[in-house]
């Protein structure tokens, strides 16, 4: 993953994505109750929580061994922010425009939807877990949100299904003619969703008793797109509109039918909700828990009328107390963290202050998203360009080969020594 990674909002016509994307970023995507108001893909900048490296007891220890006072320095970062050790990464997201059933063969906004999707790294399936939305996204009663996952899964499935068997005779022919190995030849064929070799080869080495090639008939052929899917599109449920009274049946299902699959209960809507409140003056929220503080609680704030202050406390009955959170932040943490593997890697110049400039009051400014397991040379060039570099350090000043490869808590403060160029 040589570019920034990007996290697909993927879901049916009116199952939250708009109000999810909008909960997630300052971007405002249009919002509406009917089919359809998302027309394009819309990219939008999120921020990703996690616990900085600034707030480790190991950081502290350093930088008071190396003379400089804790209380003086400021974890300062180039992009997003950070907020008592709660880091905040500009991760992209982008909302695919709405899909119906039979988008494989080009009904809805059909491939174009599928287009989309091949640039995304990551999926959040967002599932309107309250079955007040059909297959299509129009207002109903009684819907089986489990009908989406299904089928959301086959529409893709399809997708890439179809795209080969419309050529499996040539490809065939070419695979035995040029000898190639399966890797290669399914590299060339899933090059356009973004594959490469190590992917396809973790995705067939899923499969027990795969035949050559040559004898894959359309079982093996489903097996292995599926495979391949598990790979290029690992996904997450968003289990949304939880504030709904007719959510809770449906979410036992679907967790009983998918304990495989990451799922995340959330409240897209109180997520906007109470970030509008916040940022208004009316309350106090730190996103992703489940605290609110109102006027009662903190005079400094502004009052709510009854109403409002009527919802509050139903929000936190039916969703904050409840579910611990609206989950916006927690499915976001766990596209990029638990599923698409990523971990914070902090750049320094300094490995003993952790500052980039002289100035030693601003620590920690830069941080960078990269998959857990990629070689620390790699992180190096994916950072810093084709430079030579002559030596890598991480926390302790201790010296870190380029094969040595980066995990959370381990390699992940690193500083990059330059060679000197030549003349
Ligand atoms: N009760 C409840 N309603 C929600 C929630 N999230 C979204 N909605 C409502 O569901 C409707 C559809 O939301 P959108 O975010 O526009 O859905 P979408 O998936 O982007 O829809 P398209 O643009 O048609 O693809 C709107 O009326 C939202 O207010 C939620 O958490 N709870």
């Amino acid at each position: 993953m040589p570019r920034d990674p990007l996290i697909g909002i993927v879901g049916k016509p009116s199952s939250g994505k708009s109000t999810t994307l909008n909960s997630l970023t300052d971007a405002s995507a249009a919002v509406g109750a009917f089919p359809f108001t998302t027309i394009d893909p819309n990219k939008a900048t999120s921020y990703l929580q996690v616990d900085c490296a600034c707030g480790r007891k190991t950081s502290k220890d350093i930088l008071q061994k190396n003379g400089v006072n804790v209380s003086e320095v400021t974890c300062k970062p180039n992009y997003g922010w950070c907020e008592n050790g709660k880091r905040h990464i500009p991760i992209m997201l982008l909302d695919v425009a709405g899909l119906v059933p039979g988008a494989h063969m080009g009904r809805g906004l059909g491939n174009k939807f599928l287009d989309d999707l091949r640039h995304a790294d990551a999926l959040i399936h967002v599932v309107d877990v309250s079955g007040t939305t059909d297959a299509e996204g129009k207002n109903t009663r009684g819907y089986d949100p489990i009908k989406d996952i299904d089928w959301l899964q086959d529409e893709i499935r399809l997708w890439i299904e179809g795209n080969l068997k419309k050529r499996w005779g040539s490809i065939v022919r070419r695979h035995t003619a040029t000898k190639s190995s399966i890797v290669d030849t399914l590299q060339q064929q899933f090059g356009g969703y973004g594959s490469h070799a190590p992917m396809i080869q973790a995705a067939l080495a899923r499969i027990d008793g795969l035949p050559p090639l040559e004898e894959w008939d359309s079982d093996w052929i489903t097996k292995v797109v599926k495979s391949f899917m598990l790979e290029k599109f690992p996904t997450v449920l968003s289990l949304n509109k939880i504030d709904h009274p007719d959510a809770d049946k449906n979410v036992s299902k679907i967790i009983l039918k998918y304990p495989e699959t990451k799922t995340i209960l959330t409240s897209a809507i109180t997520e906007v909700f109470l970030r509008k409140l916040k940022k208004q003056g009316f309350i106090k929220y730190e996103e992703g828990t489940e605290f609110v503080d109102t006027y009662e609680d903190d005079p400094s704030l502004k009052p709510l009328d009854d109403k409002l202050l009527n919802r509050i406390e139903n929000i936190r009955d039916l969703v904050l107390y409840r579910f611990g959170s609206t989950g916006v932040m927690q499915v976001l943490q766990a596209a990029a963290l638990d599923t698409l593997n990523l971990v914070p890697i902090y750049t320094v110049k300094n490995i003993n202050t952790f500052s980039n400039e002289n100035k030693t009051q601003y620590i920690f400014r830069d941080c960078f998203l990269v998959k857990r397991g990629t070689p620390v040379g790699k992180v190096a060039r994916y950072i810093m360009g084709e430079v030579t570099i002559a030596a890598i350090e991480t926390t302790g000043g201790i010296r870190v080969s380029a094969d040595d490869t980066v995990d959370v808590r381990k390699n992940d403060i690193l500083s990059f020594k330059l060679a000197p160029k030549s003349i």
